[in-house]
């Protein structure tokens, strides 16, 4: 007999069961549907996920882009307000330069034809206004008279009192001699103790006397300076467009000249030019007396 190995497990041994596959259970189909399912609700449920993330995401997005805006437009506005602010301001500032400029014009204007220690005009808003009323009073064939004024003696109240008393005095006498006059007329100071007044439109030599009259009464007060009653009295020659003069030079000269003699006839009065006065004007320029002078 042939030795056969058996292939059955030594005796008393349990030999164990090989091992297989499991087989299929019944219920399996329905579990993989369900797994399927279940994956499929996994997938839709991340896909609501991603959509929600992405819509997040979105609104995120535009709030932060509308914040940005919002954001520029403030720093847009912020800019125009400092913008508007800066031109208010620098418009500001140029009216104010142009007000400065147009006060310092008018005040060097005002200085460049105005005595600076009367305010009376000078010598050249005195010609200027001569030489218009001739040109109107020769249009309308109207007079005009020329004052020429002269303080007596009033060397001795500077010598006497100082300088600044001399200036309060012209300053006083000033305010008197517009007193006198209309306010169409024109009291100026030429320099010195020396005043000018132009009266436009008088009807005869008549009125231009009477406010002589009236010019010299206004001086009889005395003038309270510098603790002192000072008296003055004046001197005044007297010209006459067109009677003794054409123009603004001849009309100067000869109311110069008459208040010249004015003086030579003892002061506080007023002289009329008379043509003959020009012989002593010629004498007192040259300081000989004229053999031709009519006398006085
Ligand atoms: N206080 C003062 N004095 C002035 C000014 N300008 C000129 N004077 C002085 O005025 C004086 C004028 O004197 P005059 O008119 O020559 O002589 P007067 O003493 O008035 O004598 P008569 O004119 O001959 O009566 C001079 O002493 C000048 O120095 C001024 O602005 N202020």
């Amino acid at each position: 007999m042939n030795a056969v190995r058996s292939r059955r497990p030594p005796t008393g041994r349990i030999a164990p069961a090989p091992e297989q596959a499991t087989p299929p259970t019944p219920g399996a189909g329905a579990l993989s549907e369900r797994e399927a399912l279940v994956t499929a609700a996994e997938a839709a449920l991340q896909q609501r996920e991603r959509a929600l993330e992405q819509r997040e995401l979105a609104v995120q997005t535009r709030e932060e882009l509308a914040n940005e805006q919002a954001l520029r437009r403030i720093h847009t506005e912020t800019q125009l307000r400092e913008a508007n602010e800066h031109l208010v301001l620098a418009s500001l500032r140029a009216q104010t330069k142009t007000e400065a400029a147009e006060t310092a014009t008018a005040q060097m204007s005002f200085l460049a034809e105005h005595d600076f220690l009367t305010g009376l005009p000078n010598r050249s808003l005195l010609l200027d206004r001569l030489a218009q009323s001739i040109t109107l009073a020769r249009r309308h064939g109207t007079k005009i008279a020329l004052m020429y004024l002269d303080l007596d003696h009033f060397k001795e109240i500077n010598d006497s009192l100082g300088h600044p008393a001399g200036d309060q005095l012209l300053q006083s006498t000033a305010q008197r001699l517009q007193t006198c006059v209309r306010n169409s007329d024109t009291v100026s100071r030429l320099g010195g103790d020396e005043f000018v007044l132009l009266l436009s439109d008088i009807d005869t030599a008549q009125d231009t006397i009477l406010t002589a009259e009236k010019l010299i009464a206004s001086m009889a007060a005395p003038h309270a300076i510098a603790g002192h009653q000072l008296h003055v009295t004046l001197s005044i020659g007297i010209s006459l467009f067109p009677d003794d003069g054409q123009d603004v030079d001849s009309m100067l000269k000869n109311a110069d000249t008459a208040m010249y003699h004015a003086k030579r006839s003892g002061r506080n009065r007023y002289q009329l030019f008379a043509p003959t006065m020009n012989f002593r004007q010629a004498e007192r320029r040259s300081g000989t007396p004229s053999e031709h002078a009519p006398p006085l």
